[in-house]
């Protein structure tokens, strides 16, 4: 069997720097045409002038004759100024802001401590300059149970938050439970849209326990109870166009997973688009699939569709057990695994 699909975008990805964005780089580019590029580096990507110097060294790392083309997005702090969005509006560089707050994940602790309090002034230049922000969407309070910090964000954030600003366009990363998929099936079309990883279509929280603990699944927001992962299933399968490909792909050496305090995060970008496939497949919607990976997603930026055309052949592969570059190792989701559907430019 074989599909033909317009190529695909991914609007959520950590390319990382130095050495491991030249060992990741390309998985991602081989066959996305473009991707939101996350700023949470150290020190994070605050500015437009960071921004672009970052895109630069992307370029540079990319392989030769490659046309991937990098988004890049801001981080928000605590003293983001209106006049830096003017600035990243006016760089054409610059796609989304985005909204970690302080703590929640990987490299947040510089991410926002008061929203409601230190950002609306900045927030309010957003909707000016039609500048989408993009959530992490959990609360950082150690109080709130880990498996309800979507929820809880979602209620005492969120809402508020679109209620005050209608206009503001925002991105919920990342979605992981039933309660984000109605919130965002209950905003306004064209304002309000999420993207979903492979790893919360596939995986549910037994996994990061099978048989022991099993760092490589862990990730942030944490994988959810199966019910969840069925209601995202359902909704990305569903046709809507609020709902759009974003891996998270977020690579960690392997040592920095297989530790006492192992970092969050999945390396999917290899498996990615098989990954999606196989959802897609299972849920007998291989019709729906190119509008998730290629259409909703610039639908809602507002930027064109890639032109070109990759395939999806059923041609079973397996996936390598990892991945090394000159610090280590990368181990990627389904490592060892075979995966049905093969990816690939033609
Ligand atoms: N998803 C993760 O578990 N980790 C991401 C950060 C993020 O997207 O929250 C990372 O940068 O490692
Ligand atoms: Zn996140
Ligand atoms: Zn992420």
């Amino acid at each position: 069997m074989e599909l033909t699909i317009t190529q695909p975008d991914d609007w959520h990805l950590h390319l990382r720097d130095g050495d491991l964005l030249k060992a990741v780089v390309p998985h991602s580019v081989s066959l996305f045409g473009r991707a939101i590029v996350m700023p949470n580096l150290k020190p994070p990507i605050t500015t437009t002038v960071a921004a672009m110097a970052y895109q630069v060294s992307i370029l540079k790392a990319l392989p030769a004759g490659s046309t991937f083309t990098p988004l890049m997005t801001l981080y928000l702090t605590d003293t983001t100024s209106p006049t830096e969005i003017k600035l990243a509006k006016k760089s054409g560089v610059v796609f989304g802001v985005k909204l970690y707050p302080a703590g929640a994940t990987t490299n947040s602790q510089d991410g926002v401590t008061d929203l409601f309090g230190k950002c609306l002034p900045v927030l309010e230049e957003m909707v000016e300059q039609n500048m989408p922000l993009l959530v992490h969407g959990e609360v950082t309070d150690p109080d709130v149970d880990i498996f309800d910090r979507e929820k809880v964000f979602i209620e005492t954030i969120l809402r508020p938050l679109i209620e005050r600003l209608p206009q503001l366009k925002v991105v919920m990363e990342h979605v992981t439970t039933l309660d984000a998929v109605r919130f965002v099936e209950s905003c306004k079309e064209g304002y309000v849209a999420a993207t979903v990883t492979p790893q919360h279509l596939l995986l549910n929280r037994n996994t990061i326990f099978q048989g022991g603990l099993q760092p490589h699944n862990y990730c942030l927001p944490i994988l959810k109870r199966e019910i969840h992962r069925q209601a995202i299933v359902s909704a990305v399968t569903s046709g809507s166009k609020r709902f759009f490909l974003g891996t998270d792909s977020a690579p960690h050496e392997r040592r920095r997973k297989e530790c006492s305090c192992g970092c969050a995060g999945v390396f999917n970008a290899p498996v990615a688009l098989s990954a999606y496939a196989k959802v897609f497949e299972e849920a007998g919607a291989l019709d729906k699939l190119e509008a998730f990976t290629s259409f909703n997603g610039p639908d809602f930026y507002g930027i064109s569709r890639n032109n070109s055309k990759i395939k999806l052949r059923k041609n079973p592969w397996k996936v390598p057990n990892s991945y090394s570059y000159s610090f280590g190792e990368l181990v990627p989701m389904y490592a060892g695994e075979t995966l049905d559907w093969k990816p690939s430019l033609d």
